[in-house]
């Protein structure tokens, strides 16, 4: 079987043929020789452009592979961890830029996201929307067209194309190989698309725009994050693969088989065909359910089920402490409940729909196609046969009749079986459009954050109610790096409040206040009056609405948090957070150093008692509270800033501790800004900044002047009169301890005195 020289129709009609007298083919070598290699060719590109890339991406990380090796030299005795992973290419950010504009705000309102988002009415599902953010989204996808996605698009669309004819040729040995290469090349897919998606998220979410930050804390488009870059984009980019063959294969058969129908049934027959095509395809888009926007909110459901489960991890003890397991299980219970409701009303919907839809494919299109094929058959002169034949060739006729009648219904058979799975690719298509709703938000919304642009009013008039509105899309304040010092001229501290129309909570009015080098300040005032917020405006956590900021460049401040973290790594990579050990080996520290920074944090013992610097546990559970503290003040040791912040840091550190820690940090030349209520950190600093709360004031002063002088007698005054208190108390707790004797012996001699003893 020649089948090169036959020219496509004939192609088709041998192969349905074939498919359908069930023959195997009488010489499948050379198709399986051809199958096989295009595997091996399709096998061998992929790995070396893999190998090219890790080498492009080796090159264009920095220092990566001179790096290393010097690092070997530079103490002899340190050995740089291997590496196991292949170092990243980040997202330029020239390319971020680029893409900014396809990812404006959706037209629809993402699933959990805020009603204030909701822009417009359009609905979730295979509409124009979809299409314009499937094509943003695309970009990302296949950057450019020579690039590995799309060479496997290629590959998988030839596969697919030639998956009828291969599968016949090849007979037995057969639909198998092709079908797995076809898996194999969607699974490729699926996950190259995965990579390039998961990749630039990442280079989106975590830089120094800090995006993670404006993600969580001041924005609210976006809930559970975790939920949208690992389940979500998974899932989008194995739909997207599977579809494309999903789709492709009954669309080819659907042609293929018109084609065929065509010729036995004639145009007009195929013209009544399309007529219910068309009416059905009508009909059944008016009853189609809002698949997309159902799975979009499956996927909503499923994040918040996971982050209530994340929750519980993460506050274990705290729970455990508090006897809060049935709360908890509540909870929970409560939240995987509203899942499955809803998982079930997909369920019954799509039921009802499934046989809906199937009466119409298999019985309507049947019956309809039915009495299209008998035409030919009653009048032949419209399928353009000749009729007019003589007596002689009557049986001749009839047999011809009878054969086109045949194929003609085991046509419409196929095609009905390919039209139901050409409807059923379409509710995959409509699912798609709801995770793809999901993938647009969170990139739209990451790029918009990358930008400073937040949602909610973006209006600069003033609010006559609550006074002057502070939108976080009105930032009037500057910063300015590279001061030597901390200087704050007429800053407000306003709360973010992401969502609120009527903008951030003012908590301090214009603050004005400049920290030189060796000038430490203790900031100090009741909760909650704002003073981690002074720590967030210089970190840049939260906006500078108003005024200036001047700061020193990031290199020379760092920021002790009240609640101490503890990364995932090595012991030593406590110490040195957020240096990597690669990072720290370039610098030319030893762990010999970071040993005597423990000494000084009173935690030598730590390295012994854990098995080395090497050992890698869940360190928030390992160390107390204390311990903790400690290990975040080993932590400014070992970077030495010009600057630190320390808020509230030390406030499970016993107060000898505490002081040594304060002078040795003042030894190492670091200004310090303090966070404190407590009065025993006086000593330690020059200024104090006093946030009262009462309407926004604030006061400066030089510890050690007659204000500050003032400020102390008036609490020794308010000491001392708790002190006099104290010879009174003493009296009345004498008085009635000897009333509780007196009313033990006089009592009755039974149980009620042992009873009362016990109490004791
Ligand atoms: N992301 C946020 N969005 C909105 N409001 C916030 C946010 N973070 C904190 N706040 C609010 O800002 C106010 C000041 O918080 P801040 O943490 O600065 O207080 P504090 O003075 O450090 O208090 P404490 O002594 O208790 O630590 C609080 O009322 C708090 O509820």
């Amino acid at each position: 079987m020649t089948v090169q020289s036959k020219d496509l129709p004939q192609q088709i009609n041998s192969v349905l043929e074939a498919v359908h007298s069930n023959k195997s083919a009488s010489r499948p070598l050379p198709a399986v020789a051809l199958v096989g290699f295009i595997a091996i060719l399709v096998g061998s590109y992929i790995s070396r452009k893999h190998a090219k890339e890790r080498k492009a991406a080796a090159a264009a990380t920095t220092g990566s592979t001179s790096a290393s090796s010097s690092s070997k030299v530079v103490e002899g005795k340190i050995v740089p961890p291997k590496k196991t992973s292949r170092p990243i290419k980040y997202t330029s950010e020239a390319t971020i830029e680029r893409n900014r504009k396809y990812f404006p705000p959706s037209k629809i309102a993402a699933a959990g996201s805020s009603a204030s988002s909701v822009k417009s009415a359009v609905k979730v599902g295979v509409n124009k929307e979809f299409f314009r953010q499937i094509e943003a989204i695309f970009k990302i996808l296949i950057p450019k067209l020579r690039c590995k996605e799309s060479v496997i698009l290629v590959l998988h669309t030839t596969f697919l194309v030639l998956r009828t004819y291969l599968s016949v040729i090849v007979a037995r040995l057969d639909g198998a190989i092709v079908k797995d290469l076809i898996r194999y090349l969607q699974s490729k897919l699926s996950i190259a698309f995965r990579t390039r998606l998961t990749r630039y998220v990442h280079d989106l979410y975590l830089n120094d725009q800090i995006t993670y930050y404006k993600a969580l804390n001041l924005d609210d488009r976006i809930q559970g994050v975790d939920q949208y870059i690992t389940t979500d984009i998974a899932k989008f980019c194995d739909s997207l693969a599977g579809l494309y063959s999903n789709l492709g294969k009954p669309l080819l058969d659907t042609i293929i088989f018109n084609y065929q129908l065509m010729r036995s049934i004639g145009v007009s027959g195929m013209g009544g065909l399309f007529v219910s095509y068309v009416i059905t395809a009508v009909l059944l888009r008016k009853v189609t359910p809002a698949f997309g926007k159902l799975a979009a909110v499956e996927a909503k459901l499923e994040g918040d089920f996971r982050s209530a489960h994340t929750r519980l991890i993460t506050n274990a003890e705290e729970i455990a402490f508090y006897n809060g397991a049935e709360l908890e299980h509540s909870i929970l219970t409560r939240t995987y409940k509203r899942l499955i409701r809803h998982i079930n009303s997909i369920y019954k919907i799509r039921i009802a729909y499934n046989m809906f839809e199937d009466f119409i494919i298999k019985y309507c299109w049947s019956a309809v196609g039915l009495t299209l094929c008998a035409l030919p058959v009653f009048f032949p002169t419209l399928a353009g046969m000749d009729s007019a034949k003589g007596v002689a060739g009557g049986d001749k006729v009839v047999g011809a009749r009878t054969k086109g009648f045949i194929t003609s219904k085991r046509l419409m058979m196929s095609l009905a079986d390919a039209g139901g799975r050409m409807m059923y690719s379409y509710k995959e298509l409509s699912e798609l459009a709801g995770s793809t709703l999901r993938v647009y938000n969170l990139i739209s919304v990451l790029h918009q954050l990358h930008a400073n642009n937040y949602e909610g009013a973006s209006s600069t008039d003033q609010n006559d109610s609550v006074g002057e509105l502070y939108s976080l899309n009105d930032i009037r304040g500057i910063i300015n790096y590279g001061y030597e010092g901390i200087k704050f001229v007429n800053v407000p501290i306003v709360t973010p409040s992401p969502g609120n129309v009527n903008g951030g909570e003012k908590l301090i009015h214009n603050l004005s206040v400049d920290v030189k080098p060796g000038g430490h300040i203790l900031v100090t005032g009741p909760n909650g009056v704002g003073k981690t917020g002074f720590a967030r405006l210089v970190s840049g956590l939260w906006p500078v609405f108003r005024g200036q900021v001047y700061r020193p460049n990031p290199k020379d401040i760092f920021y002790i948090p009240q609640r101490a973290y503890l990364s995932i790594g090595s012991l030593r990579d406590q110490v040195i957070y957020p240096h990597s050990h690669e990072d720290m080996i370039r610098a030319g520290r030893t762990d010999e150093e970071l040993m005597t920074i423990l000494k000084h944090v009173h935690l030598a013992y730590i390295p012994d008692r854990e098995g080395g610097w090497n050992t890698v546990k869940e360190w928030k559970d390992v160390f107390s509270g204390g311990e903790k503290q400690r290990m975040n003040l080993a932590r400014l040791f070992y970077h030495k800033p010009r600057f630190a912040i320390l808020d509230e840091c030390t406030s499970a550190v016993s107060s000898d501790v505490e002081g040594l820690m304060y002078n040795h940090a003042k030894d190492l030349g670091i200004t310090l800004i303090t966070i404190s209520h407590r009065p025993a950190l006086f000593k330690y600093h020059l200024h104090l900044l006093k946030l009262t709360g009462d309407n926004g004031q604030w006061e400066f002063s030089t510890i050690g002047t007659a204000e500050q002088r003032q400020s102390l007698e008036k609490e020794m005054a308010s000491l001392q009169a708790k002190l006099n208190e104290v010879d009174e108390l003493k009296r009345r707790h004498a008085e009635i301890q000897k009333e509780l004797e007196v009313g033990m012996n006089t009592g009755p001699q039974d149980g009620t005195k042992v009873q009362k003893r016990g109490l004791f």
